[in-house]
């Protein structure tokens, strides 16, 4: 089950609403674990609307596996998922058996066989009892684990994680931090928080829509952390000097 899909981003570029957000990116490598880190609003977040097919970009290209994902939205759907910082932006539906069910009957999975995934899916997580659950019953981290229970149910290549961390406590972050790393899938990790990134095999630094860096995690963050560091020292001049 585990695989290494190509990622390869060809002079990709993406305007929104006029403006230019994603800067003729190059990128060609296998992905098992791939981290990428940038400064707020740099651009990660549409990278990861982008390689899930969510957006076209206005030039360029970007293939997983020599596929084209806003293209071919089928393939995408059986072979991209993306969990997004906020379940509350990702669930649609009003009970947890709802929302697991509408990816896997998209997928064209029958009712009983959808019905059967979903209750070993829960057994899983060791959640059965949530199966009729209102998904508003449920806190952040809860809704946080229907969304990527929803995801491996669809069984993906690649799961994009667009800070999956926010408003979680940190005893929710170590165990989702180890179902991850425990997951056959590869991903793609968007995080502000490096050590995350413990174990990638490449992180990538966006910085104002362009590649800044990509490489190792240990030649790549260092210097991420170092800008960081420094542009936090120079936030606080420029607010005594203003
Ligand atoms: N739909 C949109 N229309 C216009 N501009 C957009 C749109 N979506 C994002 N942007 C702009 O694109 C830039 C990159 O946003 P994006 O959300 O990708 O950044 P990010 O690196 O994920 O930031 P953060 O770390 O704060 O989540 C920002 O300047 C943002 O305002």
């Amino acid at each position: 089950m585990a695989h290494s899909p190509r990622l390869t981003l060809d002079h990709l570029t993406l305007d929104l609403a006029g403006k230019p957000v994603l800067k003729d990116l190059v990128f060609d490598h296998e992905i098992r674990r791939l981290g990428i880190v940038g400064r707020n609003g740099s651009g990660k977040s549409t990278l990861a609307r982008v390689v899930a097919g969510l957006i076209e970009p206005s030039s360029g290209t970007l293939t997983l596996d020599g596929i084209i994902p806003a293209r071919d939205r089928h393939a995408a759907l059986n072979r991209i998922g993306i969990l997004f910082q906020n379940p509350d932006h990702q669930i649609i539906f009003p009970t947890v058996c709802e929302e697991l069910a509408f990816g896997l009957r998209q997928q064209g999975h029958g009712k009983a066989e959808t019905q059967s995934l979903i209750g070993r899916m829960l057994a899983r997580f060791g959640k059965s009892h949530w199966i009729d659950a209102p998904v508003s019953t449920l806190s952040q981290g809860q809704k946080q684990l229907v969304c990527l229970m929803a995801i491996l149910l669809m069984q993906p290549q690649l799961i994009v994680l667009d800070e999956p961390f926010s408003g979680l406590d940190l005893a929710i972050r170590g165990q989702l931090t180890r179902l991850f790393e425990s997951l056959p899938q590869a991903l793609i990790h968007i995080t502000h928080d490096p050590d995350c990134l413990r174990g990638y095999d490449h992180a990538l630094w966006i910085h104002e829509g362009e590649i800044r860096q990509s490489g190792t995690p240990e030649t790549v963050l260092p210097d991420y952390l170092d800008y960081m560091n420094q542009a936090g020292l120079g936030d606080d001049l420029s607010d005594l000097t203003d």
